[in-house]
């Protein structure tokens, strides 16, 4: 027999093809239109996406979209596709291949399995770049997986990993990222670690990710050796009308100043890469709401992005066997 071939696909959300009205609008509507994101009656949810989702939304988002553009393009997607490139040369003595691909947009999964297929890959590992599961993107990406794969008669055998919010590599990283940025930048009053939020409900039907977020910010903390009143969780990039987790990250830096806190540390753990959520959200439009509320010094601290030792982390993920 010989040996199997084994590839590696990274895949993280998506962005749009470019930083249009008409860009933003298609790939909002493959995201949007996604049950596993938005889970109410399909006709129901079919009427409020076509008549004011999709008509207003990509209006404001091409703006935000086009603050965090730059040559290179799509944050995410370029610093998605060099923590892959990275990766891959780590992996290629093993003879293991690796690719990137997109939940929404471009490089789709399917295309990215069809091209393991080709090269003889009978081996593929599946890694969200999702440290927290969610039922709104880890198992979305693997519904698209299994959608590719339900059309092929000879399918390879799969790993699909569903969360690293435990692995203490992971943790250890984004320790040292915050307590690297704290040695350059000096260490103020409070540390927010902020976490894509999600609709409350889900957690109720038995979505673990908020519980894996706070397990995340706990272990953080406790590497970083911070007491209670130096850090909290919060939650941001909320959509529409229901309640989502809380606290709502955006409410609370406009209280913090009138609790007396008036410099803090942001950092965003369940983001892979740097993207409109982190860039724009969090390092632009809170940094204003906070200092219009009476804060005096916002810091934004990176995602672990495509450095070394984020390579590393996932690298060892990948060649463990748990
Ligand atoms: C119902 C809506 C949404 C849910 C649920 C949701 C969950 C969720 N999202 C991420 C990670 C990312 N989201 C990003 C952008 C983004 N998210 C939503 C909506 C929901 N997300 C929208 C509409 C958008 C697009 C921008 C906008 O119009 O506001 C991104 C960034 C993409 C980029 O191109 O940079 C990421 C990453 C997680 C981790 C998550 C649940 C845990
Ligand atoms: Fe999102
Ligand atoms: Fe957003």
């Amino acid at each position: 027999m010989p040996p199997k071939k084994t590839g590696v696909l990274l895949v993280n959300l998506g962005s749009p093809a470019e930083p249009t009205v008409a860009a933003v609008r298609r790939f909002l509507g493959e995201f949007l239109r996604d049950p596993r994101v938005v889970n109410l009656p399909r006709p129901l949810w079919w009427l409020i996406l076509n008549l004011f989702v999709l008509p207003l939304r990509p209006r404001r988002s091409f703006l935000a979209y086009r603050k965090i553009w730059d040559k290179k393009g799509s944050p995410l997607i370029y610093l998605t596709r060099r923590l892959a490139e990275k990766i891959a040369s780590a992996l290629a003595a093993k003879n293991i291949a690796v690719r990137e691909a997109m939940r929404y947009g471009e490089p789709s999964i399917a295309s990215q399995l069809r091209a393991f297929r080709k090269a003889g890959v009978d081996r593929v590992s599946i890694l969200p770049l999702y440290p927290q599961y969610s039922s709104t993107t880890t198992a979305s990406v693997f519904d698209a997986a299994a959608a590719e794969l339900m059309q092929w008669r000879h399918i390879p055998e799969i790993r699909f990993i569903g969360d690293y919010h435990r692995d203490p590599g992971y943790i250890a990283a984004v320790a040292n990222s915050i307590r690297q940025y704290w040695h350059l930048h000096g260490k103020h009053e409070r540390l927010l670690m902020s976490f894509h939020g999600l609709p409350e409900m889900l957690t109720k039907l038995g979505d673990p990710y908020f519980t894996h977020c706070e397990r995340t910010a706990a272990a953080i903390a406790e590497q970083l050796s911070l007491q209670d009143h130096e850090w909290q969780i919060v939650f941001q990039s909320r959509f529409g009308k229901a309640e989502w987790l809380k606290p709502y990250c955006l409410d609370t830096l406009q209280e913090l100043p009138k609790r007396g806190v008036k410099t803090v540390d942001i950092v965003c753990p369940g983001f892979a890469v740097d993207c409109l959520e982190t860039l724009e959200e969090i390092a632009i439009a809170n940094k204003q709401a906070f200092l219009k509320a009476g804060g005096s010094a916002y810091h934004y601290i990176p995602a672990l992005n495509d450095s070394d030792a984020h390579a590393d982390v996932l690298v060892n993920l990948l060649l463990s066997s748990d």
